[in-house]
């Protein structure tokens, strides 16, 4: 668990964040959203000590590492932002490795380790190890951008951005691919965005700033239904609240029992907003859920889907 207890800061005479205080429990995904200049990415780096808090504490497991060399601090977090940071002259595999040599991991390891961090992001390393950054699309880089980040396991991975730079599809592709891994090694993320959207999928809690201070931290189901007056509701409102609703769940969660199978058949995985599209975009009142082997697991109405659409 990470808990941040009055943390500040200033540049010069002006406020940047102000007196924060909030918990991240383990495995959790948290999405700092706010408008532009509000705050989250000085908070974000005050997490890893690139900023120096003006004051304030933070505890990670406990520890209070507000006073640990930053340096130290850096071993124990991940941090990938926009635009990667690759070191451009070094290979993919060099890169991957850079946290671990510091660490001063043996080879053995190092090697084992990028493999596993290229083939766990769909990087073949026998394709990817030895190639140069420049060689890479942007989502590729990406990628290794976050294999970087989790080389040498740390308790917490820290996201700036980290999808910002890329076309809508292959944003939409890595965020499910780090959900999955998120979900496989049950790492803590903490993640700024200015898309509302990534963070409604991404996150287990959503923390909306405004002017350097958390004015909500709540699930996006929570934020969706019962934002706060003010600056929280102008952010979320808008007439797509509901939509943004379906987006939060998936077939899995609702679906009843088979009673006769008909088409469309969609995955269990399929959020309730693309479930709803598909409905209306083939005109059917209803649709199957199937498995991955694509047999009938259970079914959901049109109804039930506009019902979970409503904010009452
Ligand atoms: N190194 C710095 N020196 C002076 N002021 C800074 C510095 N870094 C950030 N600020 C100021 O602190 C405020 C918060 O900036 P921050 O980058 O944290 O916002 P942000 O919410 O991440 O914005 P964006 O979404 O545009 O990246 C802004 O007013 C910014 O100008």
């Amino acid at each position: 668990m990470i808990e941040v207890r009055n943390l500040s800061k200033q540049f010069g005479g002006q406020t940047a964040v102000k007196d924060l205080s909030f918990k991240v429990d383990s495995g959790r995904v948290c999405a700092l959203v706010g408008t532009s200049g509000c705050g989250k990415s000085t908070t974000l780096r005050m997490l890893n000590r690139l900023i120096e808090p003006s004051s304030g504490e933070i505890f990670i497991q406990g520890q209070n590492v507000t006073t640990l060399p930053a340096e130290q601090l850096r071993r124990r977090i991940g941090y990938a932002i926009q635009g990667v940071g690759l070191f451009p002259h070094q290979t993919i595999a060099r890169n991957i490795a850079t946290v671990p040599r510091l660490l001063g991991w043996s080879k053995t390891d190092i090697d084992a380790r990028v493999s596993e961090l290229l083939s766990l992001f769909r990087l073949d390393p026998a394709t990817f190890a030895g190639k140069y950054p420049h060689q890479l699309s942007g989502g590729e880089q990406q990628r290794v951008g976050v294999a970087r980040a989790l080389a040498a396991h740390p308790e917490l991975l820290l996201m700036d951005e980290p999808f910002g730079a890329l076309d809508p599809l292959t944003r939409e592709h890595l965020q499910d691919e780090l959900l999955h891994i998120q979900q496989l090694l049950g790492i803590t993320i903490i993640m700024v965005t200015h898309d509302l959207e990534e963070a409604i999928k991404m996150a287990d809690v959503i923390a909306v700033m405004d002017k350097g201070e958390i004015l909500q931290m709540d699930s996006p189901d929570v934020l969706l239904r019962h934002p706060r007056p003010g600056f929280v509701q102008s952010l979320v409102g808008g007439q797509d609240r509901s939509l943004r609703l379906l987006a939060t769940q998936t077939l899995a969660k609702i679906m009843t029992p088979v009673t006769q199978p008909c088409d469309p058949a969609m995955s269990a995985g399929t959020s309730l907003r693309d479930a709803l599209a598909g409905l209306i975009w083939q005109g059917a009142d209803r649709l199957t859920v199937v498995n991955d082997a694509g047999q009938p697991v259970g079914e959901v109405t049109l109804n039930e889907l506009l019902k979970r659409g409503a904010g009452a």
